[in-house]
């Protein structure tokens, strides 16, 4: 008889949508099985795995964190996603659920496609793939396409579907779910999330289930244990991925670290973030910065416009107090410019 299969959940999203968040309070509510989690990340520095392995609950160890940086695991799924399940699924004792963030670029389809490769196929199960929506951030029209740029780009090339790789990402991220959470809804009013469950529900092929949230405050039981096996059901997942091969979206993203001298202000610093956000093509600020007599670092996170900050922990003794920011944005865009700006 065949042994029951280690059931995998998919976080999707786009970023800053609120997947680690997510992720931190599922491990916190969830005490009674022993989860692994792979946390994916478009940029070199791993931040998420350093949010979750410092939040303090218990499940969230350096055992059962496995950080695959540098690249969206939608692209490197031979090289690096499928040696990192095979090594979990031989441990002596392996976990029961696995829990897979992945960047806020990645296609969720090439993922779930993976789960289908003879090594793992028996051993595992898509669960179910879960997408976070930014209620606010889809409010405010950040991945709305622009009809009449796609009337004519149809023209000229019928192949072409979008002129806005936001759109393509988000949409991606939509098609392939179980299950569709629209998050931050503490900033947006009762009728907006209603308004947004409606609309979302147009751009999917399928009927989903779409919850609302805060800060990923959600039942555990709701999001583990859908039993979708997503990977037997690929054909009601379409995808970009599909028509466009490895040559997709993500070269119209870029990504890179800039090194933040100690900041004598938090919030004369998030004023410069936010104009710089104002002129160049950024979509996700994030990193650690050392504040001037403070023995505490500051955590800050803008995603569009919105930043907010808090001081995660101490400096340790052994560690350089440097500043760094990860930056992710539309390709081209100026970085001796964003740099510079941060040195002063
Ligand atoms: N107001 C509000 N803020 C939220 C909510 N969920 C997450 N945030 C904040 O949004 C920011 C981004 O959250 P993350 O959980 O890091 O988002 P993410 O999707 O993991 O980000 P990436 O991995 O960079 O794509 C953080 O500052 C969070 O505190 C929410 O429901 N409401």
């Amino acid at each position: 008889m065949q042994s029951a299969r280690i059931p995998a959940t998919i976080i999707s999203g786009f970023l800053g949508a609120g997947k680690t968040t997510l992720l931190r309070s599922l491990m916190e509510k969830t005490t009674n099985k022993k989860i692994a989690i792979i946390v994916n990340e478009f940029g070199s520095l791993g931040f998420d795995g350093e949010i979750l392995k410092n939040c303090g609950v218990p499940g969230c160890t350096e055992e059962n964190i496995v950080e695959l940086a540098n690249g969206c695991i939608c692209c490197t799924v031979a090289d690096e996603f499928l040696p990192t399940m095979e090594a979990l699924l031989n441990r002596a004792d392996p976990p029961e659920h696995i829990i897979i963030e992945t960047s806020g670029l990645a296609l969720p389809k090439p993922l779930i496609k993976a789960f289908n490769w003879p090594s793992i196929k028996t051993r595992m199960t898509v669960d179910g793939v879960v997408t976070l929506v930014d209620a606010p951030a889809v409010l405010a029209g950040q991945f709305a396409d622009d009809p009449d740029a796609v009337a004519k780009q149809r023209a000229a090339d019928p192949s072409l579907d979008h002129d806005n790789p936001l759109h393509e990402v988000f949409e991606d991220q939509l098609c392939s779910a179980d299950l569709i959470i629209l998050n931050k809804v503490d900033l947006i009013t009762s009728e907006q999330a209603q308004q947004l469950c409606q609309d979302i529900q147009k751009e999917i092929p399928k009927a989903v289930k779409i919850i609302q949230s805060s800060k990923g405050q959600i039942d555990p039981e709701i999001v583990l244990g859908i039993h979708a096996g997503a990977e037997d059901d690929l054909n009601t997942r379409p995808s970009h991925h599909d028509t466009e091969g490895e040559d997709h979206e993500h070269d119209d993203f870029t990504s890179f670290v800039v090194s933040v001298p100690m900041v004598k202000d938090p919030e004369a610093l998030v004023q410069k973030l936010i104009q710089l956000t104002n002129t160049h093509d950024i979509l996700r600020i994030k990193g650690y910065v050392h504040i001037e007599n403070k023995p505490m670092r500051l955590e800050i996170h803008g995603v569009g416009q919105r930043f907010n900050y808090h001081f995660d922990r101490l400096w340790r003794k052994d560690e350089q107090r440097n500043g760094n920011l990860i930056i992710i944005g539309e390709t081209g865009i100026d970085q001796n410019a964003i740099q510079q700006a941060l040195q002063v």
